[in-house]
């Protein structure tokens, strides 16, 4: 089991990965001092783990349909029913949007109660569980509405992925790969667990020295500007962390365009997104000049075009990218049918990967 501190000035908590730590549940609990709890799980009951005090369990679903303020508010009325006090405790079981959900009605009932999270996903385990960001969807857009909330713990039990799909497993790979380009050293040799722990290691580093978002924070979003562009111009078609991995490839060859890094470094990109079994190309069906004002509407551009980019200080945010250099880069980006991309083998995925995978 590896134990990864995130050190705050007012909080700080560990995040636990391993094979089976959901059961550490019962004695985080003690240790805040909680004399009841309240479990809302997306995952069968049988996967929720005792607590150790009264506990009320309310089911709930996973995915962006849920991750809503109807879904807060009717949460915080099923806390007052069950008499959650500001010194008990609020447990998420489930994906990235139940962590989110959940953790959101944890910092607003009684302006912030505790909240533990018990990531069930690659993605929430490695990415949305950690740094307490929360927030919820309006028609208008997504994450449009939340708070910073940290947790008191997070307890990253592998075993939980153990029933993953395979696409689900990958898009949570599109953000370990990115970790190779903003400090992370190679962790395509390591085995599941130690993957987990390095991502979780380095955003927690990050948080630490940027909690709200005023700067350092931005390298977290390697890959995202095209990223998220992606997703849009698919219709979601591509899920985040696929996309996140074709914007990754593209990072390194705009950093190539703009003489921030060597051809050597530029192929490094392509070849790390590969052996993690993730799409490189843009998908075929999308027009490149279609992206562009996608990646202008993308919530880091400050004045032009802005990518956190490779260089020789490292991945840093730079602002005013000529839109003709990242319009040619588009244009020279690989293309492949979309249907191929969310098809791509697991060619060099470690072990413990492809066996939970097969699952
Ligand atoms: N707060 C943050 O800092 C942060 C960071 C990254 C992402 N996010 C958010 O995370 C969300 C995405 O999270 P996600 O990718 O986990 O999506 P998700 O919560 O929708 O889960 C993905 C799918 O996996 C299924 N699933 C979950 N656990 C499973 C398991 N153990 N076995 C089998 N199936 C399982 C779910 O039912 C769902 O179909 C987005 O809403 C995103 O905005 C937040
Ligand atoms: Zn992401």
């Amino acid at each position: 089991m590896a134990s990864v501190p995130l050190r705050l000035r007012d909080h700080s908590y560990d995040v636990l990965i391993g094979p089976g730590v959901r059961t550490s549940l019962a004695e985080v609990v003690g240790r805040l001092g909680a004399a009841r709890a309240v479990v809302v799980s997306a995952r069968p009951a049988e996967w929720v783990p005792d607590t150790g005090v009264e506990t009320l369990l309310l089911p709930a679903r996973d995915g962006e349909q849920d991750k809503t303020l109807t879904t807060v508010e009717a949460l915080c009325r099923e806390f007052v029913r069950f008499g959650l006090t500001r010194s008990d405790v609020v447990v998420s079981c489930g994906g990235g949007t139940t962590t989110d959900v959940v953790g959101l009605a944890a910092a607003l009932y009684h302006r912030g109660v505790a909240v533990v999270h018990l990531p069930t996903t690659l993605l929430a385990q490695v990415d949305a569980a950690v740094g307490g960001k929360t927030a919820v969807n309006l028609p208008a857009g997504k994450n449009l509405v939340g708070a910073y909330w940290q947790p008191s713990a997070v307890l990253c039990d592998t075993d939980y992925l153990s029933t993953l799909p395979r696409r689900e497993m990958r898009n949570g790979y599109g953000e370990i790969a990115r970790c190779h380009f903003i400090g992370a050293p190679d962790l395509r040799p390591l085995p599941l667990a130690d993957q987990i722990a390095a991502s979780v290691a380095l955003k927690a580093r990050v948080v630490e020295a940027d909690e709200r978002d005023a700067g350092l924070r931005h390298v977290l979003n390697y890959g995202h500007t095209l990223g998220h562009a992606l997703e849009k111009a698919t219709g979601f078609a591509l899920r985040h962390g696929e996309a996140v991995a074709i914007g990754t490839v593209f990072a390194g060859r705009l950093a190539g365009a703009l003489g921030r890094v060597d051809r050597a470094r530029v192929t490094e990109h392509q070849d790390v997104v590969s052996s993690y079994g993730l799409p490189t190309a843009l998908p075929a069906e999308t027009e490149p000049a279609a992206l562009l004002p996608l990646m202008r509407h993308d919530k880091k551009a400050i004045g032009g075009l802005a990518f956190v980019l490779d260089g020789p200080q490292g991945a840093e945010l730079v602002d005013d990218v000529p839109h003709d250099v990242v319009a040619r880069v588009l244009d020279e980006m690989p293309r492949a049918p979309l249907a191929d991309l969310v098809d791509v083998v697991d060619v060099a995925a470690p072990a413990a990967t492809t066996a939970a995978a097969r699952s």
